[in-house]
């Protein structure tokens, strides 16, 4: 059994080399240091909020595995280390949360898997955050974090998100059995998605992502009027037929006048788990240049990733998230860049 415990007391001591963790005024830093999960012989240790302004992260990391070894012995471990930042502290400042969209013109893209993944990511950033599956032909979320069985409920007249590890979701999934999904009709689903956004008890989240149903029909253009979205996020491969359905997915939204914060391109390159060799299987760079000609932002891209498509595929997005190295994950680069936006536009008063 590891002692977790020792291990965030290891943790913390290290932290406390580089940062002062106690003012002058007794006040304590919010430098908040976690085990997230403990394996057999493994640990995967969280430290969320440091200062920004620290410099060199890479050594505060290799001073956590250090004490970690020398306090408790143990060898394997992950750090994954977040700063505070302006951006962060601007968003704390806020009381309603913001209400992003993640919309595709294209079905398939990876549009589910991307929402759930930057969901998972903004919250390793230490943000608290709420998904809402509005994917009402094909409910993905459920599947996607291996709670297929949960149902909603309500309590005290509100609905109950489904706390996922502590994240709390919301799904038409949870509402519906699949087969009847597609009898529904537009007003029926209308209603299903503002019950999820106005009767839910969402606690007090900063960021609630919603993942739109594929497409630019009528169903999403009334989803997303009612959703009162603050910004929107396109998910493309870079595919010419994908980028296409982009381009009419950033129409929709600048029709609605929703800020498109950015492009991400998905399925950009696979390397060969062999040979390290990087196939670029759906053409690279598409959704970088579409959003240099729409002037939205390229938030960056997602390789095709066997392991993710595995994790997805049993329910295990969170644990394969948090296990990745923060600064080598691409997924948590994407939301790095997506609060950078937030921030951007909200210092112009954009959003
Ligand atoms: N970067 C990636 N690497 C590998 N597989 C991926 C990646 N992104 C998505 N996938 C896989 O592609 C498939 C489609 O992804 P997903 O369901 O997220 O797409 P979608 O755009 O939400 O689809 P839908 O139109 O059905 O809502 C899934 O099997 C998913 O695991």
């Amino acid at each position: 059994m590891i002692d977790t415990h020792a291990v965030i007391a290891a943790a913390e001591s290290a932290v406390a080399y580089f940062v002062n963790l106690k003012e002058e005024n007794g006040k304590e830093l919010p430098v908040k240091v976690n085990v997230v999960e403990a394996g057999i012989g493994g640990v995967s240790v969280v430290v969320s909020d440091l200062p920004y302004d620290i410099v060199d992260v890479a050594k505060v990391e290799q001073k956590i595995l250090q004490q970690i070894e020398q306090h408790t012995g143990l060898k394997k471990v992950n750090v994954a280390l977040s700063r505070s930042s302006p951006q962060k502290h601007a968003m704390k400042q806020q009381a309603k949360p913001l209400i992003l969209a993640v919309g595709s013109g294209k079905g398939g893209v990876g549009k589910s898997t991307l929402s759930v993944g930057l969901a998972i990511a903004l919250r390793k950033l230490g943000l608290r955050i709420g998904i809402l599956d509005a994917d009402i032909y094909g409910p993905s979320l459920p599947k996607l974090l291996g709670v297929e069985s949960e149902r909603s409920r309500y309590e005290d007249s509100k609905l109950k998100p489904v706390m996922v590890d502590d994240l709390p979701t919301l799904s038409i999934g949870y509402m519906i059995e699949p087969e009847q999904a597609v009898m529904w009709r537009g007003p029926m689903l209308v209603r299903a998605l503002k019950k999820m956004l106005l009767e839910a008890d969402w606690g007090n989240i900063e960021i609630l992502i919603i993942d739109l149903p594929p497409g630019t029909g009528d169903v999403q253009l009334t989803l997303a009027q009612n959703a009162q979205l603050t910004g929107a996020v396109i998910v493309s491969t870079p595919q010419d037929i994908a980028l296409a359905d982009a381009r009419k997915a950033i129409s929709l939204f600048d029709r609605i006048e929703v800020p498109v914060l950015g492009i991400i391109e998905n399925m950009s390159g696979f390397e060969c788990p062999h040979c390290g060799k990087i196939s670029d299987i759906f053409g690279h760079g598409g959704a970088e240049r579409e959003a240099e000609k729409r002037s939205v932002p390229f938030l960056g891209s997602i390789p095709l990733d066997q392991e993710l498509m595995a994790a997805a595929d049993v329910g295990e997005m969170i644990s394969r998230i948090n296990s990745e190295r923060t600064g080598a994950s691409p997924i948590t680069a994407v939301a790095r860049n997506l609060l950078s936006e937030i921030f951007i536009k909200r210092e112009n008063s954009a959003l």
